[in-house]
């Protein structure tokens, strides 16, 4: 084995994923009028982002969030990590923030790890490549996330394996993976050096029993059996501007 076999791997898109809680008690004592103009201010926002979503521009989706970790998701996909920066800071001028409590929030990079490559070929021009680095977020109704790690134990280290048994592992996970094809859209964010966790998995399902599904059948791939440790997981469904002005209703 040689000293260091780190892989390469390709870069698209930065991501955020900007979790809210809201202060419930705050917005039940806001006049109607005020509350009114935070939802108009939001959902505008929410418009020039739609308006902005291109192959070049990135990508935003906006989620509601079960149980009591949070109660919105932003997830913005953006060139630059100025423009995330630019983002939440929007957020934050708005009157809605003012109602709002941020416990919580992701950075990564969405990234391809180079297992399954053709030799020879330049991947970023492969518009099957661009379209997963540069992914137009898929707008289904349920989401979760979830950030995770490869093991460094003193008996299982990811990281001090060869490339071709780390390729073999990966291959049996693309595999099952695949069997989820128009199930289960993912985008994996790269974050190390940029968050707590070594990637932040993102998984989007028409049904949301297939999110349990392809998680439990993973567990017994022997990537994630043996060498997967799991973060806190999130879950919610998919808000356009009429279910967020229903969720604010009072
Ligand atoms: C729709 C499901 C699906 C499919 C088709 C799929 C396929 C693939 C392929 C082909 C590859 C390798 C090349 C690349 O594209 O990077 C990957 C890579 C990766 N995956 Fe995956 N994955 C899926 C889904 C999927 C899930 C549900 C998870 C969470 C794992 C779990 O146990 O909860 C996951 C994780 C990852 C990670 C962290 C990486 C990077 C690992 C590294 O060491 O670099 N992934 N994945």
């Amino acid at each position: 084995m040689s000293a260091n076999e780190a892989l390469l791997t390709l870069e698209g898109w930065f991501t955020y994923h900007d979790f809210r809680k809201i202060n419930w008690e705050k917005w039940k004592q806001a006049s109607s009028e005020e509350r009114q103009a935070a939802i108009d201010e939001l959902t505008s926002l929410m418009r020039v982002w739609n308006d902005a979503e291109s192959e070049t521009g990135g990508s935003t989706a906006v989620y509601s969030v079960l149980g009591h970790k949070a109660d919105l998701c932003f997830i913005f996909l953006r060139p630059t990590m100025g423009e995330l920066d630019e983002l939440k800071t929007a957020i934050n001028k708005t009157r809605f923030a003012d109602y709002t409590e941020t416990d919580y929030s992701y950075i990564s990079v969405v990234e391809l790890s180079n297992y399954v490559n053709n030799p020879g070929q330049d991947p970023k021009a492969n518009p099957h490549v661009r379209e997963r680095l540069y992914p137009i977020l898929p707008k289904w109704d349920h989401f979760c996330f979830y950030p995770m790690n490869k093991k460094r134990g003193e008996k299982d280290n990811w990281y001090s394996m060869t490339m071709d048994e780390r390729r073999e592992l990966m291959q049996t996970h693309g595999l099952t993976g695949r069997k989820y094809a128009g199930k289960i859209k993912q985008i994996i964010g790269g974050s190390v050096g940029y968050d707590d966790w070594e990637w932040g998995v993102t998984l989007f399902a028409h049904d949301p029993i297939e999110l349990k599904h392809i998680v439990y059948e993973m567990r017994f791939d022997e990537v994630s059996a043996r060498y997967g440790e799991f973060g806190n997981f999130l879950v919610g469904n998919y808000v356009n501007e009429e279910a967020l002005r229903k969720m604010f209703a009072l």
